[in-house]
């Protein structure tokens, strides 16, 4: 088994597409195919100790699910299955999709409320990235001035997306013991 797990949750598929971005710069032993958090098992979930975690932000900032309008089921309704879940020992890093000229007042909102149940529920989160090279007006993901993971904009910055995940895994190379 991967000792990385890399989930995702998405609508129109720009999500995984990132995921698949990351996974394809490392092996099998490092880290494991992307899964769609609508796909997964507690268990599977549960097995490792290094998460990845990525998401987008929809509906009035809010997690990809059925009340944002997702055709299917996501982050929404997984996060409940986890609720008695002890995240404690666990080293996270999450990766989220936005739209700052669409959206804003509400830049990839969704960021926080993954931030948040998993520093709830003991984890420990790493990869908090800079807020400088977008332009919003409001985010509910950044925590000190920063955002609580990366910041990825495919609807306008789509040419940064690689510079911006290359510099982003080494920064927590040393947390996910990364070959980099
Ligand atoms: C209906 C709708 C609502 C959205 N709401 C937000 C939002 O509140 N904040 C934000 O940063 N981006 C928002 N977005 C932009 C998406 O997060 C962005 O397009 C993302 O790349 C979609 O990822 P996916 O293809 O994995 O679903 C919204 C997009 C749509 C279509």
């Amino acid at each position: 088994m991967a000792r990385i797990g890399l989930f995702f949750g998405t609508n129109t598929g720009k999500t995984r597409k990132v995921a698949k971005l990351i996974k394809k710069r490392f092996d099998d032993d490092t880290v494991a195919d992307p899964l769609n958090v609508n796909r997964t098992t507690l268990e599977e979930f549960a097995a490792y100790s290094h998460l990845i975690l990525g998401t987008p932000t929809l509906g009035d900032g809010q997690l990809p699910g059925t009340s944002a309008d997702c055709e299917n089921e996501s982050w929404e309704e997984f996060l409940p299955r986890l609720e008695g879940f002890d995240f404690s020992g666990k080293t996270i890093a999450l990766f989220g999709l936005g739209d700052q000229v669409g959206y804003g007042e509400e830049f990839l909102d969704a960021l926080i409320e993954l931030y948040n149940f998993f520093t709830e529920r003991g984890a420990r989160l790493v990869g908090a990235w800079p807020s400088e090279g977008y332009e919003f007006e409001h985010s509910a993901a950044l925590v000190d001035g920063k955002f609580v993971g990366l910041a990825l904009d495919l609807d306008n910055q789509s040419g940064l997306t690689e510079e911006r995940l290359d510099t982003w895994l080494k920064s927590i190379a040393a947390d996910f013991d990364l070959p980099l």
